[in-house]
């Protein structure tokens, strides 16, 4: 999908919400384990009931590949569902991947070209040649992790190298990346706080944000700090909207949950962005 979509859509829906597809066997309704593919069932119901509200969803590959091939296979229904019915929606592998060159490009045809997701998650440690081959498909946008929700975003992203701190020096150095113009980064809710230096280095990249709702960030904070004329911002929600009821209501109560979060953005939009 290219950006200009993605943008459109935020415009229409006045969300940029990302609903997160964190979908755990022991945490959905128990009518649904009597499903063929429960996580498909669980999955397709929660889209049906919150695509309205929000912009992209981001399956975790984790929660997939824990199932073995049932859990690939639910993965692969979820990803055809959402493309043949919704194809305005932008769809993020929470993967995590990199590697070197050869392999990351394998990496990139399984989640680009196999299971036709928009884009990917990406660890930068391994450095260019394990993140370029994702940067050569047009269309496809890569999110480097740049400064991460959790805790041990502190055991090296903030420590300094050469006098800058390693999160830093990952935003500058990627922006030398052949195509580097698809590249968006993770910046968690939680480090909100970050985001004016951030923006200073990328001032108009995409970025994910996890971690507001179940890990504690502030919507607030994000948009205050991490706006931009062209909104710039992806904010996940996952266990916050899935889980917020496990009867058979789940999938209303994950509606009303997504749009009092659409609720809180368009007032946002209305402060910085649409006024
Ligand atoms: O890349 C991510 O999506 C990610 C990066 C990060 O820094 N923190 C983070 O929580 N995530 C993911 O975002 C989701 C957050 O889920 P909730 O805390 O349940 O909303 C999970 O799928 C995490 O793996």
């Amino acid at each position: 999908m290219k950006i200009e979509h993605l943008v459109a859509e935020i415009r229409k829906k006045k969300s940029f919400l990302c609903v997160g597809l964190d979908t755990d066997l022991e945490k959905i309704p128990e009518h649904l384990l009597k499903e063929e593919d429960p996580i498909f069932a669980f999955n397709k119901a929660i889209i049906d009931a919150t695509h309205q509200y929000c912009v992209a969803y981001k399956p975790n590959i984790a929660f997939y590949e824990a199932y073995g091939l049932p859990g690939w296979k639910s993965l692969e229904r979820t990803m055809e569902y959402l493309n043949a019915d919704y194809p305005e929606i932008f769809t993020i592998a929470d993967a995590k991947r990199g590697d070197i060159g050869n392999t990351s490009t394998r990496y990139a045809k399984a989640f680009f070209e196999t299971m036709d997701f928009d884009s990917i998650t990406i660890t930068p440690y391994m450095g260019k040649d394990s993140v370029e081959p994702f940067l050569e498909f047009e269309d496809r946008h890569t999110i480097l992790l740049a400064l991460t929700s959790n805790e041990g975003a502190f055991d090296f992203q903030t420590k300094k190298l050469e006098g800058e701190e390693l999160y830093k020096k990952v935003l500058k150095t990627s922006k030398t990346y052949k195509g580097s113009e698809r590249l968006m980064y993770v910046v968690g809710a939680t480090k909100a706080t970050y985001l004016q230096e951030i923006r200073e280095i990328i001032p108009e990249s995409f970025l994910l944000v996890p971690g507001v709702g179940a890990q504690g960030g502030s919507l607030q904070d994000v948009c205050k700090y991490g706006m931009t004329k062209n909104v710039g911002l992806l904010v996940n929600s996952s266990r916050g909207i899935l889980y917020a009821s496990a009867g058979s209501d789940f999938a209303q109560i994950a509606a009303v949950k997504a749009e009092e979060i659409q609720k809180e953005m368009e007032h946002e939009l209305e402060r910085y962005f649409l006024s």
